[in-house]
């Protein structure tokens, strides 16, 4: 078959698949009334996990799941601006990785709010000028980002999402050969992370020009043609940069995990993870017995910070924790219970790492 009727059976399916997809919108616009109706929170993420895993189990390729979740999470985002246009506030600048984060689950028909601080992003929700807040909450090479758990702390919003992405930098340059490039424009932390990179390529006797973002650093390099910066993917496009060398990044396995939080509460998933603060006593056993309390309801746990409580008087320590379930799973339920007065939740949500 020739290129021609090759693109004539594409046609063909894109006019079915077009089809189907209004067929779909007009009865998420149904849902959409009776989420106004009852009050329901317009995003589900536990929902669009259950059709997610329903799609990759019945699936006979060549589709991946991978390919399936790429699909689908841009669907399910269109379909909740026609339920109800979503607005967005993320740590910006645009061209962020938070931004990435974002337009990951928000995709392309959602509004988007970059704001300059953690603690803009979390009032701008409170003051319902936002829907969803997207923050950063821990990287693996630098840990827990304080200002956010900080923010946890104050807010009654809570976690309906996490997401877990791969942070990976860019060389971008309008130059048309490395040794025309004079300086390089970055964010510190982002030198360093790529480190052999500009050893290897001899890039290291040259200026390094450090900003306060790498998506400035990309508008500062699309405007001038002797440099170049190091930045994501997204910020490379957003300024009209040409890319030349990808994943430049001394540890591939270089990974940040962003939260989402909204006010509304998840439903149960069968596979979630909850996050909490607990406020304990300074006096010796005190952590020791209420994680006690977690080995005895056979809760898993998975991450615990300790972080000193700003406000309070004396040395009490907030211990930012995560664990297997969901706040309603009746073992957990029970946990709560007990230690009532030690606990602030922070939401469950459907568990993706
Ligand atoms: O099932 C719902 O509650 C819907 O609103 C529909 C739908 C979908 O497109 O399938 C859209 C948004 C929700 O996050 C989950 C699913």
């Amino acid at each position: 078959m020739n290129l021609d009727e090759l693109r004539k059976q594409i046609d063909s399916i894109d006019d079915k698949l077009l089809e189907l997809l209004n067929e779909r919108i007009k009865i998420v616009q149904k849902v959409g009334e009776l989420k106004h109706k009852t009050g329901g929170a317009i995003y589900r993420p536990e929902r669009e996990k259950a059709i997610i895993k329903r799609l990759s189990e019945q699936n006979n390729g060549p589709m991946t799941e991978a390919a399936i979740e790429a699909i689908f999470l841009e669907i399910f985002a269109v379909a909740r601006n026609f339920e109800q246009p979503q607005k967005v506030a993320y740590l910006g600048p645009e061209g962020s990785f938070t931004h990435q984060a974002a337009e990951n689950r928000f995709g392309a028909m959602s509004e988007y709010i970059p704001l300059h601080s953690i603690s803009a992003v979390f009032k701008a929700v409170h003051a319902k000028r936002a829907k969803f807040a997207v923050v950063p909450i821990e990287n693996n090479t630098n840990g827990f980002v304080g200002e956010t758990l900080d923010e946890l702390a104050k807010t009654d919003l809570k976690i309906v999402a996490e997401l877990y992405m791969p942070i990976h930098h860019s060389f971008v340059t309008k130059a048309q050969k490395l040794h025309n490039i004079k300086r390089i424009y970055s964010k510190d932390i982002a030198f360093n992370q790529c480190r052999n990179f500009l050893m290897e390529h001899e890039l290291d006797a040259i200026e390094y020009i450090p900003v306060e973002s790498t998506s400035k650093a990309a508008k500062l390099a699309s405007q001038d043609p002797e440099s170049a910066a190091i930045c994501s993917h997204i910020a490379a496009k957003l300024y009209q940069v040409p890319v030349m060398f990808e994943n430049i990044e001394d540890n591939h396995k270089n990974k940040t995990r962003f939260i989402i939080l909204s006010d509304f509460e998840n439903l149960q998933s069968g596979d979630d993870k909850t996050s909490i603060l607990a406020r304990l006593f300074d006096r010796p056993g005190s952590l020791y017995e209420f994680l006690q309390s977690f080995h005895d309801a056979n809760v898993n746990l998975k991450k615990i910070e300790s972080r000193p409580a700003p406000e309070e008087e004396g040395f009490d320590y907030w211990f930012y924790i995560d664990f297997e379930g969901h706040k309603d799973d009746p073992n957990i339920q029970k946990l709560f219970k007990k230690h009532e007065s030690e606990i602030k939740y922070l939401g469950s949500y459907v568990k993706n790492g």
